[in-house]
């Protein structure tokens, strides 16, 4: 774990501050699409990133996968942070068959500072990286190829917007980031304020499921995709190595059943990697998990029927 100071690759983990409160930082590259073409950009991902994996399941939804292509780096992350290393689950980088990821981002600026992070939307014509924030590439994805694809199918359509962007706001701090906020907390009040947060976003979660098919209502959304990353690792994950062991989230019928059906929408159960998820958590953090021993369980299996039909839902929004 590490990060590029003036383009050069420094070895050291986060540093949380007196408070013991994780902070993420931004994403750096915020550019929109140049022009929708077949072939022009490679989407780097880690199949064990939460957010990396929200990419691939709108890439595989809009039916983007013969147009942007994808190298997947290890899910072992350790001094030199993400890298190509085939022998540890890295499809290589099929680029130009990089080490490091961080060598891409040197690539577009050498003297990049910052996190190196997946997922990054790379432009093979222009040599540089158009976005490294998943909440932005998926909004790309969702609408920048439609002429080329002919795929219609609208994850954030206008009129659930405000919805959208409600559940955004308050899932982002307590659930997507709130199980690092937890995991990664090095004073007990960080991790407990944390801890707190999630579990209450959960309850309140649960009840909205038992009323709604989907978070925004009848329509699966982009809302429904970015909470699914986080809670298909969480029984693997985040309730052992984060700590985050209140309830399990099995022990939520709704929120369950919910995670269920999208593991069986077609397109999703491709894009969840168990191995990939359970590998990279527990033996890169070495300072969570020191001799990085991976737990055997639990048993799990999305494929197992679900409920929901009981509510009335419409799929995804056509444009
Ligand atoms: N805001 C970013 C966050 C991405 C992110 O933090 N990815 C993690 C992997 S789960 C990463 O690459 N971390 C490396 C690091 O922080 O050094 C997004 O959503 O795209």
């Amino acid at each position: 774990m590490g990060l590029l100071i003036d383009g050069r690759w420094q070895d050291q983990w986060y540093d949380n501050g007196k408070d013991g409160t994780f902070k993420r930082e931004s994403a750096q590259r915020r550019n929109a699409l140049p022009a929708p073409e077949a072939g022009r950009y490679h989407l780097y991902v880690s199949l064990a990133c939460p957010w990396a994996h929200r990419t691939l399941i709108v890439r595989a939804l809009k039916g983007l996968e013969p147009l942007i292509d994808v190298s997947v780096v290890s899910w072992l992350m350790l001094d030199h942070g993400w890298t190509f290393d085939q022998e540890q689950g890295s499809s290589g980088d099929h680029l130009d068959g990089l080490q490091y990821l961080h060598q891409r981002y040197t690539q577009d600026d050498p003297h990049y500072t910052g996190r190196v992070t997946v997922p990054v939307l790379w432009d093979k014509k222009e040599k540089r990286i158009v976005n490294n924030e998943s909440a932005e590439i998926i909004r790309i994805f969702n609408s920048a190829f439609n002429e080329l694809t002919g795929n219609r199918l609208d994850l954030y359509p206008e009129p659930l917007r405000p919805a959208i962007e409600a559940l955004n706001e308050r899932i982002y701090p307590a659930i997507n980031n709130g199980v690092y906020r937890a995991g990664f907390a090095t004073t007990q009040d960080a991790y407990e304020t944390a801890f707190d947060d999630v579990f209450n976003e959960l309850d309140h979660l649960e009840a909205l499921l038992g009323r709604n098919r989907y978070l925004a209502g009848e329509y699966l959304t982009e809302a429904d995709v970015r909470l699914f990353t986080t809670l298909v690792r969480f029984d693997a994950v985040y309730h052992g190595h984060f700590k985050c062991n209140l309830r399990r989230l099995s022990d939520y019928h709704n929120l369950s059943n919910w995670l269920r059906e999208l593991y069986q929408w077609p397109g999703v159960a491709g894009t969840v990697n168990m191995e990939h998820i359970q590998k990279h958590y527990y033996i890169s953090h070495k300072t969570i998990n020191p001799n990085g021993i991976v737990p055997k369980g639990p048993l799990q299996d999305f494929g197992l029927p679900h409920d929901r039909e009981q509510l009335m839902g419409k799929g995804i929004w056509q444009r």
